[in-house]
């Protein structure tokens, strides 16, 4: 049997704490954060989301690849991930609209994954001391070695990664017809923000992470949109330079996750790296207008500045995170600018965030 055959391998965090695993398909070495996702499903749509650039991503669902993988459910056109590290890989997997096994998907993108993790005691480890640069591998008897490559890993404070994920040449999405053009700037953006908003009817044109206002602005949009994307948004300058422009024009602007980040620094207010991040599809948000609870799906590790936020004389806070009171979501008083710090539309109910898509769209149409 397979599962006999598989190499063990090693989890190395930074802090010199070692847990084991085998590995699931290639053999090697992989560096990032560790971090970890309480997603109970959505496991191909965490892969490859490019705001997870540089992480190794330990999941806390206990079977992961059961239901295979499906073309459709990407969220960019490789997985992101730096590694994985789960439970149970199942290397079976059971549903009709599966195009293929996760073990293929992962050789395809010559993923290095363990299995056989004990992932509660990984991540409660990680919940306690906070998010660190780990090592998993297969060459368990060189430690030492390891520990030295481990050594040389940039932080993820300060770290710039937008560049490493973001188009290189402009695109276009939706139907060129459509009655409302967004400029969408690419830090690493989602394809299921880009369904989102040419569903709703607008034509959207992409442009690569240092693109200039002048260059988003000479297509004539009717609106801007910042993306997610994955790293500390301070280093991204040129992105904020282009959220000052529009906002000292007073032109409409949305930004989710790190394009949120990125508006509140564009507005002078700081962010910080968290103890731990907030990754998961089941998130409880406060409204603050409505004084509604949202279940919304997160994935960041920075926040802005909860302070400096309710000092900002033109800026309201319209959500936060019901667990720790941090900042979730922005609305500038004077302008029809906003931005959340999750992503709206995660679980489809009765509590759904995805109106957000609307307001901006409405804000748009109305303009
Ligand atoms: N989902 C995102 O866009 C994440 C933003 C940023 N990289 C963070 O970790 O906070």
């Amino acid at each position: 049997m397979k599962y006999q055959k598989l190499k063990k391998a090693v989890i190395l965090l930074a802090d010199g704490t070692i847990f084991h695993g085998k590995a699931v398909g290639r053999e090697g070495s992989a560096f990032g954060e560790v971090c970890f996702n309480t997603g109970m499903t959505g496991y191909q749509e965490i892969f490859t989301d490019p705001s997870y650039y540089g992480q190794l991503m330990v999941t806390t669902n206990a079977h992961i690849g059961n239901y295979g993988v499906n073309n459709e459910e990407v969220e960019s056109d490789s997985i992101k991930i730096a590694g994985l590290i789960c439970k149970n890989f199942s290397y079976n997997f059971s549903r009709d609209a599966a195009d293929g096994s996760l073990e293929d998907f992962l050789n395809e993108n010559n993923l290095l994954a363990i299995s056989d993790v004990d992932t509660r005691a990984l991540v409660a480890y990680i919940r306690d001391n906070g998010a660190m640069n780990a090592v998993i591998s297969t060459e368990t008897d060189n430690i030492e070695k390891l520990k030295k490559e481990l050594a040389n890993i940039p932080n993820m404070n300060g770290l710039e990664l937008a560049s490493k994920v973001s188009t290189k040449e402009p695109y276009f999405v939706g139907d060129e017809n459509a009655p409302i053009k967004i400029a969408a700037l690419d830090i690493g953006i989602k394809k299921n923000i880009l369904r989102n908003l040419a569903k709703r009817g607008s034509y959207i044109k992409v442009f690569p992470y240092n693109s200039t206002f002048e260059d988003l602005s000479s297509w004539n949009p009717d609106g801007y949109f910042l993306s997610n994307g994955p790293g500390d948004p301070e280093p991204l300058i040129e992105a904020q330079e282009v959220a000052k422009e529009i906002i000292k024009r007073d032109l409409p602007l949305f930004g989710i996750c790190l394009g949120h980040q990125v508006i509140a620094l564009a507005n002078g207010i700081s962010t910080y790296k968290m103890h731990n991040g907030h990754r998961g599809i089941n998130h409880p948000v406060k409204n603050l207008v409505t004084g509604k609870g949202e279940i919304t799906s997160q994935n960041h590790g920075f926040a802005i500045n909860r302070e400096e936020t309710e000092a900002h004389d033109d800026i309201e806070i319209t959500h936060v995170h019901l667990n720790d009171n941090t900042v979730a979501g922005i609305k500038m008083k004077s302008k029809n600018v906003f931005s959340v710090q999750y992503h709206p539309e995660a679980s489809p109910g009765p509590n759904d965030s995805s109106y957000l898509f609307d307001d901006f769209i409405n804000i748009l149409k109305n303009k």
